[in-house]
Parts: C-alpha cells; structure tokens; sequence
C-alpha cells in the first residue's frame, strides 16, 4: 500500500455538502464525476497527498444511500494507492481478508478499483486504488 489515496465520505446532497468542503478545506472541488456502476455521484477536493471523496447517491437507491439511512452522513472508506492492484487481491485474499470484487473495476478519476468487506478488516471498509496511465 503507496499511501492513503482519498478518504470517501457519505453525503446527502452534494449541493450542500461541496460548498461546505470548500470552506472547510480552502479549496475548489476539482472534479465532479458519476460513476454509473457505483450509482454514485462523487466531488474530489486535493489535500497534499491525499483526497477527500464527497459521495452522493444517483438516485438515492445504492449503497451510499443504505449507508446513511444505517449511519448518517460520514467517513464511508479509505482507499490506498496500490502499484499493481491484481497483486495486492491475490496478497490480500491469501491473507485471509475478504475482497468484494476479485475482478478491478472502473473507478472515479482514472483509477481501477477493488473493495475489501468491513467484517473483514475491523469494520473500516477499504478500496485500493491502482491509477490508470492513458495508453498503458
Ligand atoms: C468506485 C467509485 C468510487 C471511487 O473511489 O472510485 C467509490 O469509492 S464508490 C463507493 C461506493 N461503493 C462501494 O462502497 C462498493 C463496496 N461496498 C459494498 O459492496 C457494500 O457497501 C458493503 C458490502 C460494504 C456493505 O453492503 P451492505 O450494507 O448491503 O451489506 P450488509 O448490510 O451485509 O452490511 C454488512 C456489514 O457492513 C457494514 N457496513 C456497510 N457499509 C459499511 C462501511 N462503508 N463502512 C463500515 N461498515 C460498513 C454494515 O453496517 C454491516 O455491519 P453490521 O455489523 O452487520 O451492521
Ligand atoms: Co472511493
């Protein structure tokens, strides 16, 4: 694991919740981007190595939704930049967590993507991040 590459955080309205992170972080939200797969809605603001993720629901059906009507809006995942994401499912998995998509799908921002289940890692849901290099 590189380093943290964004913390993802559960919103109800990104309408709201952009502006506040705005202020809150003295930065523009550098990127809005809907991720159909996910039915999600994210927002990115930088903060020196990492980012901070704003997750909205698309249609208030998915799992940002589930998770707040369960926990209220909050910190929803970390993710770590990986070098070689299949690597890290087979390192992970033979280590016993429990990966939710053994296949790396299509993330925001030019990243492939794999999550790991909470039960499996002291209930912090974890997604590992290897970035895409246009015409690699
Ligand atoms: C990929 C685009 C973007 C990016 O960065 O590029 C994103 O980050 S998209 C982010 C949204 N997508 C995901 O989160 C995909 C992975 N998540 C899942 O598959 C589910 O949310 C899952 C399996 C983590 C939970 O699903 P669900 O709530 O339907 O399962 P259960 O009801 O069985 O819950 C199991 C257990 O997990 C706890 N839980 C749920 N969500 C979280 C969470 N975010 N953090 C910690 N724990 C979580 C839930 O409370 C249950 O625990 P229990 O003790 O049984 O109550
Ligand atoms: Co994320």
């Amino acid at each position: 694991m590189n380093h943290v590459e964004h913390i993802g955080i559960a919103v109800k309205n990104l309408e709201v919740s952009v502006p506040l992170f705005e202020n809150l972080l003295n930065a523009k939200c550098y990127k809005q981007e809907t991720v159909e797969s996910e039915k999600v809605i994210t927002a990115f603001f930088k903060t020196g190595d990492a980012k901070i993720e704003l997750l909205q629901d698309e249609k208030g059906d998915g799992v940002i939704s589930k998770f707040i009507e369960r926990k209220g809006e909050g910190i929803h995942h970390i993710a770590f930049e990986v070098e070689n994401i299949r690597n890290e499912i087979a390192r992970l998995k033979q280590a016993g967590f429990t990966v939710l998509n053994e296949e790396p799908k299509k993330g925001a921002d030019n990243k492939m993507v794999c999550f790991l289940h909470p039960k499996s890692t002291n209930g912090v849901l974890v997604e590992l991040c290897e970035q895409i290099i246009p015409g690699l």
